[in-house]
């Protein structure tokens, strides 16, 4: 569906993209890692058709976004970190904003608006940050495009509401939506992404489905002093040793995200090596 080759991007004679190559398929929702700085509001932007690569291949539906196709912009909704709203009502921005997206269904957006407690009467520029990013987030959900990326998406979000969020979100994914979501909330995340897409340095440093990753390693707290040595990863702290290990013996565990991004940026090779 999402199909990158040795993609290249600057901003001038700054590099972001040197090579980078990336495959995504319908019925995943998949989340973007990476450090501050590492492309990943670029990577949306381009896949979007806001940002043109100098060189590399992007294909999403069969379309090159850069073109800016009609019929790929209406299959894509992009829900940017920073956004802007005209001093409209709801409806008056859905009357102007829906007829570009063919499946958008008013009674979905309704609904989530209601999930979110969202007052329908109040004027976009009125609202609060976070009351504007539900608002955003329920009409690309209700827009019903096969591509949907997001950008930061829980950044001003309160804890209800990241809550709210990860409901609506566990039931938009269907076998012919992709979902892409950048974030450094990662506990947001957990137990909603199916795969995990680690970029760094304009490449990809690790990318595999959170059921891999469950079956490869496994993540506990440990008191023995033997199996902390051995371990990928770990962390000391008053309430034990939090350690990733090879999952050898098939045990089965929760993903913890945040210490899987720190072993994989500070033990690359150790986290790798349990893949091979
Ligand atoms: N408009 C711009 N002009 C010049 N350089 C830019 C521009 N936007 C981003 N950059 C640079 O490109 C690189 C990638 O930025 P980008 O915003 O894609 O990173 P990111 O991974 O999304 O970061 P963050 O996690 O902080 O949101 C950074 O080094 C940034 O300074």
């Amino acid at each position: 569906m999402i199909q990158i080759q040795s993609l290249h991007f600057g901003y001038g004679r700054k590099k972001v993209f040197n090579g980078l190559s990336l495959s995504l398929q319908p019925g995943h929702i998949y989340g973007l890692l990476g450090k501050n700085g590492t492309g990943k509001s670029t990577l949306l932007r381009i896949m979007s058709g806001l940002l043109f690569p100098t060189n590399g291949k992007t294909e999403i539906l069969g379309f090159n976004p850069a073109r800016r196709n009609p019929d790929f912009l209406r299959q894509v909704f992009m829900v940017p970190e920073e956004f802007y709203f005209p001093n409209v009502r709801i409806p008056a921005f859905v009357k102007s904003n829906a007829p570009f997206y063919p499946k958008f269904s008013p009674k979905q957006f309704e609904a989530y608006l209601k999930e979110f407690h969202i007052p329908q009467d109040n004027l976009l520029q009125e609202m609060s940050y976070g009351q504007k990013k539900k608002v955003l987030i329920s009409f690309a959900l209700a827009c019903n495009t096969p591509v949907l990326l997001m950008d930061e998406p829980t950044n001003g979000l309160d804890i209800m509401s990241k809550s709210q969020f990860r409901k609506v979100m566990a039931g938009v994914v269907s076998a012919d939506k992709c979902v892409l979501i950048s974030t450094h909330q990662v506990k947001d995340l957990e137990n909603l992404i199916d795969r995990i897409t680690i970029i760094d340095e304009g490449e990809i440093l690790f990318d595999q489905k959170v059921d891999d990753i469950m079956n490869r390693l496994q993540f506990k707290i440990s008191f023995d002093s033997e199996e902390v040595k051995q371990a990928i990863y770990f962390e000391s702290s008053l309430k034990g040793n939090a350690v990733i290990l090879a999952n050898s013996d098939g045990e089965e565990g929760r993903l913890d995200l945040e210490m899987l991004y720190k072993a994989i940026v500070n033990n690359k090779e150790g986290v790798q090596s349990a893949f091979k």
